[in-house]
C-alpha cells in the first residue's frame, strides 16, 4: 500500500505574460517529516505555494491537498495551515481579533485562539494591534493563523524572514515537533544554513521546475564526492607528493587544501611516508549551501554578471 502525499503537485504550467513561471512543476510532499522548498529568486515557489492553495490558476496540471483540490476541500484550514505573507494584515485591528475573525470564519473557537497563541509565543504582545507588530512577530503570528485549524499539512513561504537569533532557533524546534506530530510540513526559504539543521527532504527548484528532489543526507553525500580536506603548512611539499599520485589539489584558503581523485587514508600514508607535516586530514564535509549552489549553478536567472558576461 502507498500512503498518499500530503501535497501532490503535477505538472503545473503558469505564465504571466511573456514571463514563464511554471515550467512543469511536479513533487510530492510526505507526512511527518520537513520539506525545504528550496530556489533561487524568480524560481516559481510562491506561485507554486499559491496555485496550491487555488490564489493563483495554474494554466495547466494540478495540485492536490490531501488528495483533493483546494477549492474543494470544506473548511480549508483544518486541512492545511499556510503563511504566505507574513506583511498583509490589517494594521488597525489587534492581533488577537485578527486570529479571531479567522477562526470565526472557520467555525473554530475563541478557546483554540488563545491555545495558537500560546504555542506561537505571542502571550503577552496578542492584544496590542497588529500595525505595532516587528517583522518577526509577524511571522509568529502568521504561524499561529496557519494553525488555528489544528491541519495536518502546514505550507509556509520564507518563515525566517525577520526572526531573530532566538527566534530562528525557535521556529526550526517549533517546526521540527509539528513534523514529529506527523504533520506534512512545506517550507521555503534562501537560508540554507537553517535548512540543513531543519529540514529532511528538500525539493529545489530553479526556472519553474523541479532540478533536485532528495533528502538532505543523500544531496550532501552527493556533494562532497570524494574530497578530503588537507590542513598542512607545508602546501606546496603536499601538492607534489599528492598530486604524482593522481589527485587534484585546491587551494581552499588559510591552509587548507582540498584534494580530489585519492582516498583519505591514500593521502595520510602518502604524507606520512614522506614526513610532510598536516594537522588534519578529513572526508570533506559538504554544506547545503554548496550542494545548493551545485544544484542551481545553470538555474540562476540573476546572478552578478562576471566580466563582459550577461546578467541573465
Ligand atoms: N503576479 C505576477 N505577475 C507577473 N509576474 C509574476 C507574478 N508572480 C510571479 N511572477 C513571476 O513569476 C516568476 C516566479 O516568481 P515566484 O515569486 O513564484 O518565484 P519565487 O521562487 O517565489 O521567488 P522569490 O524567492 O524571489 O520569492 C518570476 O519571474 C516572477 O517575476
Amino acid at each position: 500500500m502507498t500512503t498518499r502525499a500530503a501535497i501532490e503537485v503535477n505538472g503545473l504550467r503558469k505564465r504571466f505574460g511573456p514571463a514563464v513561471a511554471l515550467d512543469g512543476m511536479s513533487f510530492a510532499v510526505a507526512p511527518g517529516r520537513i520539506t525545504g522548498f528550496v530556489g533561487p529568486n524568480g524560481a516559481g515557489k510562491s506561485t507554486t505555494m499559491r496555485v496550491i492553495l487555488g490564489l493563483d490558476a495554474a494554466d495547466e496540471g494540478h495540485a492536490l491537498v490531501g488528495g483533493r483540490p483546494y477549492a474543494s476541500l470544506r473548511r480549508p484550514l483544518s486541512h492545511v495551515g499556510a503563511l504566505l505573507d507574513a506583511a498583509a494584515l490589517q494594521p488597525s485591528r489587534r492581533a488577537r481579533n485578527h486570529l479571531l475573525w479567522l477562526a470565526h470564519s472557520q467555525g473554530l473557537t475563541a478557546r483554540r485562539v488563545d491555545e495558537v497563541v500560546e504555542q506561537a509565543g505571542l502571550g503577552s504582545v496578542i492584544r496590542r494591534k497588529a500595525g505595532g507588530y516587528s517583522l518577526g512577530m509577524r511571522q509568529r503570528l502568521g504561524i499561529a493563523a496557519a494553525l488555528l485549524g489544528d491541519p495536518p499539512v502546514l505550507m509556509l513561504d520564507e518563515p525566517f524572514n525577520g526572526l531573530d537569533p532566538e527566534g530562528i532557533v525557535w521556529i526550526r524546534g517549533f517546526l521540527r515537533s509539528l513534523a514529529a506530530e506527523g504533520r506534512a510540513v512545506l517550507v521555503s526559504s534562501h537560508l540554507m544554513s537553517e535548512l540543513q539543521d531543519t529540514a529532511h527532504h528538500l525539493v529545489v527548484v530553479g526556472r519553474g521546475k523541479v532540478i533536485a528532489d532528495a533528502g538532505v543526507a543523500e544531496l550532501l553525500s552527493a556533494t562532497a564526492g570524494d574530497r578530503v580536506t588537507l590542513r598542512t603548512t607545508a602546501g606546496s611539499a603536499a601538492a607534489s607528493v599528492l598530486e604524482p599520485a593522481g589527485a587534484t589539489v585546491t587551494a581552499t584558503g588559510g591552509d587548507t587544501l582540498t584534494v580530489s581523485g585519492l582516498a583519505t587514508e591514500r593521502v595520510v600514508a602518502l604524507l606520512s611516508a614522506r614526513a610532510v607535516p598536516f594537522s588534519e586530514v578529513s572526508p570533506h564535509r559538504a554544506t547545503l549551501e554548496e550542494a545548493y549552489m551545485e544544484l542551481t549553478r545553470d538555474a540562476v536567472q540573476f546572478r552578478a554578471a562576471t566580466g563582459r558576461g550577461e546578467a541573465r
